[in-house]
């Protein structure tokens, strides 16, 4: 199938990637000339893991090409994909004009029936704005789908090709067998294309994140008391995980979710319930404990150096807002250092992939090192905000000679409580007990 997607992001990219691998002609449109002549060139401007060598070979084969020409890439699809961003607007909900922007332009443009999917989060009642802006101006026929995109950063290839499922929103029978074609090679594994209205799909994609977020912050919660009543988080989070209606996946306790999606989609939930005049009081918690337990972190560490943090000196290892990224959007690490700068202390970090963002967003605040050693010279503590692998099994004994004193604060659970406390080290995690120095 001829496919055009719009919008070289994160989406735009892996599927459009996943789409050319599974036979598909596919272009890419993008408005930023810079990122599309980089992409021409062959260079990949994500870290993601397994996506450069499938972008390498369909590049190669022609499969996948990129332009900024909107109108010669919409003629030739069948298919047309909006990947645009729907970032927050000032009230909270989500900021529709990049979507209904280029849907306008479509509208001048389509000479022959095509189906324009949205694959961006929007709220419900989208797909009838899209088609009303690209009615406007159209002549021939077209159909709307929603088909919202769930794959995560960092497993964003797998996710795709091998969807848990696929959701179609679609009132059209013409629309719903393409759409079932061009997904018919991703849930070859028995996993379901799930056919419903384009309201439903949309609802689909808001409530699965903002359950995801509602456990995260459930488990924060669990965590936070966990420290109060001298409980242990990681025996209650396999205590409760193992029991199968619960499941063990996406309760981990840390340092509060971020990322581009979950704060935006969870304040964007929160906003069209209001606007339906439907007082969604559990997402108004997930929100405020999920804004507490960015700043734990900060407030153990403050709390543990007498709420004084001049000439205190602490390295921080991770800094994306999760490991296999270089993606910094809301990142906890950034509230974090924010913080401890603001205390008046001197911060020295190491992320594997994200240093050159923070650098960007940054500038001198933190100094940013060549090696997680390499920021833990002369520290009085180290906060580990990330759960990269290479931050796992550390040699403690080497940290120990570089660092002024044995302190880690850890926002991700990495290590056992016994293992540090043989070591001598104080150690002040998430949920579970804190380890005193002999
Ligand atoms: N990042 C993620 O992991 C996921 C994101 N989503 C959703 O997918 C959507 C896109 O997200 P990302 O890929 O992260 O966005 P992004 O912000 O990384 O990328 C959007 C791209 O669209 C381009 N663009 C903006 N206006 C344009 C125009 N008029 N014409 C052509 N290109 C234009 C930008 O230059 C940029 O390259 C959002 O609604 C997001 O919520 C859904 C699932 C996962
Ligand atoms: O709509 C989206 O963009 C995507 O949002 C999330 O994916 P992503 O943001 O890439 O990352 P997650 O793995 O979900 O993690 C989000 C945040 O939650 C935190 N988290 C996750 C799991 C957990 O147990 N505990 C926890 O604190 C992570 O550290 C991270 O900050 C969803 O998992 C995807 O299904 C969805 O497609």
């Amino acid at each position: 199938m001829n496919l055009a997607v719009i919008g070289t992001g994160y989406v735009g990219l892996v599927s459009g990637t996943c789409f050319a691998e599974t036979g598909n002609q596919v272009i890419c449109v993008d408005n930023n000339a810079t990122k599309v002549a980089r992409l021409q060139n062959g260079e990949m401007p994500i870290y993601e893991p397994g996506l450069e060598v499938i972008f390498n070979r369909n590049t190669k084969q022609g499969r996948l090409t990129f332009t900024t020409d909107l109108e010669s890439a919409v003629k030739s699809a069948e298919v047309i994909f909006l990947a645009l961003p729907t970032p927050p607007g000032e009230d909270g909900s989500a900021d529709l004009s990049y979507v209904l922007g280029v849907a306008e332009q479509l509208g001048k443009i389509i000479d022959s029936y095509k189906v324009i999917v949205d694959k961006s989060t929007v709220p419900v009642g989208t797909a009838e704005k899209v088609h009303a802006a690209i009615a406007k101006n159209a002549k021939v026929e077209f159909d709307v789908v929603s088909n919202p995109e769930f794959l995560r950063e960092g497993v964003a290839v797998e996710d795709f090709l091998k969807p848990d499922r696929v959701v179609i929103g679609t009132s059209s029978d013409r629309a719903r067998e393409v759409m079932q074609r061009l997904y018919e090679p991703f849930v070859r594994q028995g996993n379901p294309i799930i056919f419903m209205d384009e309201r439903s799909a949309e609802m689909t994609k808001y409530a699965a994140n903002s359950y995801l977020a509602m456990r995260i912050s459930f488990m924060n919660e669990v965590a936070n008391l966990c420290e109060k009543v001298g409980a242990n988080v990681d025996h209650v989070r396999r205590g409760i995980g193992s029991d199968k209606r619960i499941g063990n996946r996406f309760l981990f306790p840390g340092v509060g979710y971020g990322g581009s999606c979950f704060p935006k989609d969870v304040q964007a939930l929160h906003k069209t319930a209001k606007e339906y005049n439907y007082d969604f009081r559990i997402i108004d918690s997930v929100m405020k404990v999920n804004h507490d337990q960015r700043f734990i972190l900060s407030k153990k560490i403050k709390e543990y150096f007498n709420n004084n943090l001049k000439d205190k000196k602490i390295a921080i290892w991770g800094l994306a807002f999760k490991p296999n990224t270089d993606d910094i959007r809301e990142a906890p690490a950034l509230y974090i250092i924010e913080e401890l700068v603001a205390a008046g202390a001197t911060v020295t970090a190491f992320d594997p992939e994200a240093m050159d963002n923070v650098r960007q967003v940054m500038g001198d605040k933190v100094a940013l090192t060549f090696g997680h050693y390499d920021a833990l010279h002369g520290a009085d503590a180290l906060a580990i905000i990330t759960e990269w692998s290479l931050f796992r099994t550390p040699d403690f004994n080497k940290m120990a000679q570089l660092m002024k004193s044995k302190v880690i604060f850890d926002g991700r659970n990495l290590y056992g409580v016994e293992t540090l406390a043989e070591a001598g080290w104080y150690y002040n995690s998430i949920g579970r007990p804190i380890v005193m120095p002999n």
